[in-house]
């Protein structure tokens, strides 16, 4: 993907940082959310680990460390028993090594790629709100589902895909965490995610739509235009020639 047709890079434009300080980290990852590479024409580029979010790459992004993200007292005392039990959680997911750099990651050439107007949802560990806004008609929209980045449940699954797709929406972004990966494979609909979890969410309805939210280092509104595909995803407050 590039934009205007031309490499940023190319024709001399050099990202530059909104907010108070450059990127402070070694990988220029900074803190997430206080620095935005402008490209073109006010698109901005989702940082962090948004170039790798394919579900076709989902297993290089659950890591050791994020198993132990679910507090041990909390496997103990089962208090996340009512979404499925984590005794569901498969071996093999304390078994995967850390993406830590591109080159550890899957190929993503097969992720499907996507364009449209964004919808937004904020919530956290409850889907209740994806239900509800993909049974509405999607018009070729991207629903952009800003989960807290949480690694502990799914927020979409091979259901709501299927009811995306037939529902008219052309792509989901998640910051968070998807289930029934093959599922969402054979939809006719373009997925990003953090990550794989077997386990569902909560069933109550928290949540908020069509907020701005931040994921990947940028502000996402309603109304918006993404763009993704294997090169990473972008957003835009106008529709761009990518
Ligand atoms: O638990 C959920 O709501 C998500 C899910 O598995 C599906 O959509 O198939
Ligand atoms: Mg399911």
């Amino acid at each position: 993907m590039h934009v205007g047709g031309e490499s940023p890079f190319s024709t001399g434009i050099r990202p530059r940082w909104e907010g108070n300080s450059p990127p402070s980290s070694s990988n220029g990852a900074g803190d997430g959310d206080n620095f935005i590479p402008i490209v073109e024409g006010g698109a901005r580029v989702l940082t962090n680990c948004y170039n790798h979010i394919s579900i076709h790459s989902l297993y290089a992004t659950a890591t050791k460390t994020q198993a132990h993200h679910v507090p041990q007292h909390q496997l103990r005392d089962g208090l996340l028993g009512d979404r499925g039990g984590l005794r569901h959680q498969p071996l093999a997911y304390n078994e995967r090594r850390p993406a830590s750099s591109p080159s550890d990651l899957p190929d993503v050439r097969s992720a499907k790629g996507v364009r449209g107007r964004v919808v937004t949802l904020k919530l956290f560990e409850d889907n209740v709100l994806v239900r509800q806004q993909l049974e509405t008609k999607g018009e070729g929209r991207v629903l952009v589902i800003d989960g807290g980045g949480s690694m502990r449940c799914a927020l979409l699954g091979g259901n709501l895909a299927l009811l995306a797709q037939n529902m008219g929406w052309v792509g989901i972004v998640v910051n968070g965490c998807i289930r029934d990966v093959d599922e969402i494979n054979g939809c006719d609909i373009g997925v990003r995610a953090l990550a794989s979890h077997p386990l569902k969410s909560y069933k109550k309805g928290t949540g908020e739509k069509h907020v701005s939210v931040h994921i990947g280092g940028v502000v996402i509104s309603d109304g918006d235009w993404l763009y993704a595909d294997s090169d990473g995803v972008l957003v835009s407050n106008t529709e761009l020639s990518v």
